[in-house]
């Protein structure tokens, strides 16, 4: 019988992290390890207690979760995949309440963050920062709060035997996580052909080595899908950039990555694995595989 694989999450049953690590690892048998915060999930994957760790990295509406770099810094995890998904929050109380009745919402402060207009519109309301989505869906129902109500998905509502008072709350209708799979074993599980390269570069204040980092990726024709710059960890007085680089071509992405250390103080390698596809990116896949598929058959 195959290995059951544990895997640690910021957040309960029914919190976006569920989600996306069960999608991602669906055809494996898995335990899902809870985690109160994202410092405590690296705790987890460090100590050797889980086999690897889903952590969310940028949101569609959020931005980065900067202090996720910081951890990535921190710690010798190797990156070995992401999965995307849609994120889709709704405004969740007990059986019974009007929206009217609601005086508090609480839920994980990137979630919150994904409903600015819903919580502007409705000021009366009291945002609070939880641990996590599903888990404030969970503390309203266990303490049968009335006039409370938490921000998460459809499937907290769900497991909780919860109302949704309001569907699809958040700014935008396009709303999407990236998460990353970490593993402590530095080549675990390397895919058969990885086509991505995520980096962290130290790079002296004065200058532009930020420049000639660019042009390098430029000369090698390579897919440069995000630059972040990134908070430096305590006594560190470099400028710290987050890059992502792609190319069907994993060789080449090697040989990229090894002429840009001479070019920067410091090169971190967190990770050469598959890219995902974001559900925007899929869905314009589909459309233009549906315009090829009907002009072929005209
Ligand atoms: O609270 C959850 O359900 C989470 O999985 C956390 C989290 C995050 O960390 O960004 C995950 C995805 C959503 O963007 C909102 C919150």
């Amino acid at each position: 019988m195959a290995k059951e694989l544990k895997i640690a999450i910021q957040g309960g049953p029914a919190s976006f992290h569920d989600t996306a690590a069960r999608q991602y690892f669906a055809q494996d048998e898995v335990e899902i390890l809870p985690c109160t915060s994202f410092a405590q999930l690296c705790d987890t994957l460090q100590q050797g207690t889980a086999d690897f760790a889903v952590m969310a990295i940028e949101n569609a509406l959020a931005g980065s979760i900067l202090t996720n770099y910081n951890l990535l810094q921190q710690h010798d995890f190797s990156i070995i995949g992401e999965i995307w998904l849609a994120i889709d929050q709704n405004l969740i109380a007990l059986p019974g309440q009007q929206l009217h009745e609601i005086e508090t919402v609480s839920s994980h402060p990137v979630a919150l963050l994904q409903c600015g207009d819903f919580l502007k519109k409705h000021n009366h309301i009291l945002p609070k920062e939880a641990s996590d989505t599903a888990e404030s869906v969970r503390v309203i129902r266990e303490g049968n709060q009335t006039g409370a109500a938490a921000i998460a998905s459809k499937q907290a509502a769900l497991l909780y035997r919860m109302d949704i008072l309001q569907e699809n709350i958040a700014d935008r209708k396009d709303n999407y996580t990236r998460f990353l799979v970490l593993s402590k074993e530095p080549k675990q599980k390397i895919n058969n052909a990885p086509d991505k390269a995520s980096l962290i570069l130290q790079l002296p204040m004065l200058g532009n080595a930020l420049g000639a980092v660019v042009n390098s990726l430029h000369t090698h024709q390579l897919h440069v899908s995000q630059i972040q710059s990134i908070p430096a960890l305590p006594g560190n007085t470099n400028q710290n950039v987050a890059i992502d680089i792609e190319s069907a071509d994993t060789h080449k992405l090697q040989v990229a990555v090894n002429e840009l250390r001479p070019l920067v103080l410091d090169l971190k390698l967190l990770g050469l694995y598959q890219t995902a596809l974001n559900p925007v990116q899929l869905e314009q896949q589909a459309s233009m595989a549906a315009t090829i598929n009907s002009l072929n058959l005209n």
